[in-house]
């Protein structure tokens, strides 16, 4: 039996969909969670100098969407096929892209508020409905059954309706996907059961 230690900060984050993949898969790891007086001496010792990292049996993998996919494909939610692998990575990076224009760690409260309000009034709609497009009528995103790519959808349209609430009111298949989800027992549970943090 592997030994897995998450190392990320008490945040959903970029650490949640690492998460989601123990939760579904029911694997038990260390879910190691940084304070934030504590990084400065931590980030030394990291490669890269980046979190989230997993360590499986002393080996550490860094990248979260490289740990997820890792994950994903030990668990049977990458895609069934190469193709199917190949459109689960590309809505990923698609919706992983749009996350990654956020100025999280912005200084100048000013100038973060005002990028992302801008991020969210100006760019987030046109993502979503383009996702409601390829969603379609689909219970999932990619192919007839779960993947990573609908627990990304859910991980990160938390983190955006926690920034702006409204943005439910359009896409409804992407919602009733959301709820489909998190409706998964495995999901539901670690929703219940995990930390509550604010992003
Ligand atoms: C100081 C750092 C910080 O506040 N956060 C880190 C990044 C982040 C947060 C919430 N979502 N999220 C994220 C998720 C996926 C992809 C991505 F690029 C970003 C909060």
């Amino acid at each position: 039996m592997s030994h897995y230690k998450l190392t990320y900060f008490n945040l959903r984050g970029r650490g949640e969909i690492i998460r989601y993949l123990f939760a579904y898969s029911g694997i038990k790891y260390e879910d190691y969670r940084i304070e934030w007086a504590d990084w400065p001496s931590i980030k030394p010792t990291i490669p890269f100098g980046k979190v989230p990292i997993l360590e499986i049996d002393g080996v550490i993998i860094h990248q979260s969407l490289a740990i997820a996919r890792y994950l994903a494909k030990e668990n049977g939610v990458a895609g069934k096929t190469p193709l199917e692998q190949a459109l689960v990575d590309a809505i990923v990076d698609t919706i992983d892209d749009f996350m990654s224009m956020f100025p999280w760690a912005e200084k100048d409260h000013d100038v973060k508020q005002r990028v992302f309000d801008d991020l969210l009034t100006n760019t987030a709609p046109g993502l979503l409905q383009d996702l409601e497009k390829f969603l379609g009528n689909k219970n999932w995103l990619v192919g007839e059954s779960l993947t990573w790519a609908d627990f990304y959808w859910d991980v990160c349209s938390t983190t955006l309706l926690s920034l702006k609430s409204d943005l439910e009111d359009s896409n409804p298949k992407l919602w009733v996907l959301k709820r489909r989800v998190q409706a998964l027992p495995a999901i539901a549970a670690w929703i219940q059961q995990r930390p509550k943090t604010i992003l």
